[in-house]
């Protein structure tokens, strides 16, 4: 089994690390940065270490049986590149990206028929190059159907638990619902307990409520219960976590403001669904990235 993983940052790092503790797949990295030390990551006080192959153009890759793209999603055009010198008759697609769109990205670059979509909860920070701090060993939810059970089968021997589904479409907005309210860290700086502030667990609340809203009028199935659901997440789970939207500003890169919250600005005004707090985290954001001598 041949497998390569575009992208080695904190999702795909982990991810192909912990492939790469089954010694009969053979693991290849695609990265755009140096990875000088392989891979380390740490979950819960033990490390596991990977020593993939190394592709830094797409000029040495040759086709494989699964290619993961684990680029950020306003990354996706770049990490595409890497497509055509990895794909052969029957090579398959996962897409670890949060967001709703994980297909629409790379239709224009892949058969869509081949891509797995994937919801990825595996809280993970970056360090440094190659190294990865694995909050949880969290879960992958794909579609049900022979490449979801294919792909899920490739973790078998890992700690993380992947999952199919018949209504990937509810999982993922139930997933953006805790995405959306993540922007309220990257606008505060501040780590996932400042949930536990009632201001803070208020806006969340009405970040979450719009999202559900609007994913109710995409189609999704989400409980009632959905927003109280996030705030609590975030307020008992680890203090100092620190999702990827928080991690890209304190590391000066561009954001998934698009994916996480402009998404459900842009499908609230194709519902007239007023979205007026994932509106100013949006503005917020982009404004953070906003050179004002630009304007
Ligand atoms: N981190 C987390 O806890 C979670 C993240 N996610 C989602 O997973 C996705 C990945 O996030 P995350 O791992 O945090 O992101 P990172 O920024 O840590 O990693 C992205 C990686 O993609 C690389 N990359 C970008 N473009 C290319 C390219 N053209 N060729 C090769 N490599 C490329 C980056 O390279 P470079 O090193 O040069 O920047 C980086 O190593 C996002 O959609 C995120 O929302 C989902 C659940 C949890
Ligand atoms: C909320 C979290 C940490 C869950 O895995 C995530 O999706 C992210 O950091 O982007």
């Amino acid at each position: 089994m041949k497998i390569a993983i575009i992208g080695p940052g904190a999702i795909g790092g982990t991810v192909a690390a912990w492939l790469g503790q089954d010694t009969d797949y053979e693991i290849y990295v695609c990265t755009r940065s140096p990875l000088p030390d392989g891979l380390a990551i740490e979950l819960d006080g033990d490390k596991i270490t990977a020593a993939p192959t190394v592709h830094t153009s797409p000029d040495d890759a040759r086709p494989v049986d699964w290619v993961l793209s684990a680029a950020k999603t306003y990354d996706s055009a770049n990490a595409a590149k890497w497509l055509p010198a990895l794909t052969g008759e029957t090579t398959r697609l996962a897409v670890l990206q949060n967001g709703i769109e994980q297909v629409e990205n790379f239709r224009p670059f892949f058969d869509p028929a081949r891509i797995t979509p994937c919801i990825v909860d595996i809280p993970a920070e970056r360090t440094a190059p190659g190294r990865v701090l694995q909050r949880r060993a969290g879960t992958v939810i794909v579609p049900d159907g022979p490449d979801g059970s294919a792909f899920a089968a490739l973790f078998a021997h890992t700690p993380i638990a992947v999952t199919t589904t018949d209504d990937f479409a509810s999982k993922a907005w139930a997933k953006l619902c805790i995405n959306s309210a993540g922007a309220v860290n990257a606008i505060t700086l501040q780590p996932s307990g400042i949930a536990r502030f009632a201001p803070v667990a208020g806006l969340m609340r009405q970040i979450v409520e719009e999202c559900a809203a609007v994913g109710r009028a995409e189609g999704a199935v989400l409980p009632d219960t959905i927003a109280d659901d996030v705030v609590y997440h975030y307020a008992t789970g680890d203090r100092e976590g620190v999702n990827s939207i928080h991690a890209d500003r304190l590391a000066g890169r561009p954001m998934e403001v698009q994916a996480r919250n402009g998404v459900i600005v842009r499908l609230g005004e194709k519902h007239g669904i007023a979205t007026p707090a994932n509106r100013m985290a949006k503005a917020l954001l982009e404004a953070s990235m906003i050179d004002v001598h630009s304007l």
